[in-house]
């Protein structure tokens, strides 16, 4: 059978809508991000760096929208700005690294990116949680349907290898079962062509969702 699978699009719709410059902002902010955990706690660019970045708070504090208009109502509110916001493919997210999904073959999706030191777990490797997350994020892809939520009910994550930091990794995800409401996905990433984490899970759409008529 065939997924139904609705991918981000990579910040398309907002540069669409104008926001070209926000996207290039998250930019930078992700930029900040890789600059911060770069360092020395002495730094002499501290005091400035305080007093710009609070010149920069205060320009967003009358623009940034409550935290409850940020929550869609998960049975009314479309995706798509959702989408946009989300912490691993989050075109205007900056802690987003972030991936951009392309579909691979039917009932699989794709990715590939590189992390840098924002992510860095034991020496030189990804933190665990966050290859946990990956995963989590393109397998949930994998196994969501068009205009429906879907949750990560179980993810089991073998950590095979190291995943190294500042290396092309290939994320690839896929349906291997439908039982039901019960969907079964797998994932891997690859770095220099090696499976280096490998992962299982099921995932469930909500069970009180409203007729579509609601
Ligand atoms: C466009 C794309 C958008 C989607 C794109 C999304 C991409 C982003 C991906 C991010 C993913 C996330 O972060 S998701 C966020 C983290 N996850 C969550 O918050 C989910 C929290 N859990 C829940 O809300 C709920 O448990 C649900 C909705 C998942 C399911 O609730 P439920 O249906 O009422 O019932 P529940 O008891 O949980 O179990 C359902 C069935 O699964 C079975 N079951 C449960 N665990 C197991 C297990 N390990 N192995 C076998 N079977 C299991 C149960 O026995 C039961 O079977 P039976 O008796 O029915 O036969």
């Amino acid at each position: 059978m065939t997924r139904q699978v609705a991918l981000p699009d990579g910040g398309e719709k907002v540069r669409a809508a104008g926001g070209e410059k926000l996207l290039e902002a998250a930019g930078q902010v992700r930029e900040l991000l890789d600059a911060m955990v770069r360092l020395d706690v002495r730094t002499p660019a501290a005091p400035e760096l305080v007093e710009r970045l609070d010149e920069v708070l205060e320009l967003l504090r009358v623009e940034i929208a409550p935290e409850s208009a940020m929550v869609p109502d998960l049975f009314k509110d479309r995706k798509g700005d959702y989408m946009d916001r989300s912490p691993v493919s989050g075109a205007l997210n900056p802690m987003a690294p972030p991936v951009s999904l392309r579909m691979d073959g039917e009932n699989g999706v794709r990715t590939s990116t590189r992390l840098g030191l924002p992510y860095q777990g034991p020496p030189g490797r990804v933190h665990g949680g966050w290859v946990a997350t990956l995963l989590d994020h393109v397998m949930g892809f994998a196994a969501g349907t068009v205009d429906q939520w879907i949750f990560t009910r179980s993810l089991t994550v073998d950590y095979d290898h190291a995943v190294p930091l500042f290396e092309e990794l290939e994320l690839t995800a896929w349906v291997e079962e439908i039982d039901g409401r019960k969907i079964w996905v797998r994932g891997q990433i690859e770095a220099g062509g090696k499976v280096v984490a490998q992962a299982r899970g099921l995932w469930l759409p909500p069970r009180n969702r409203p007729a579509p008529q609601d």
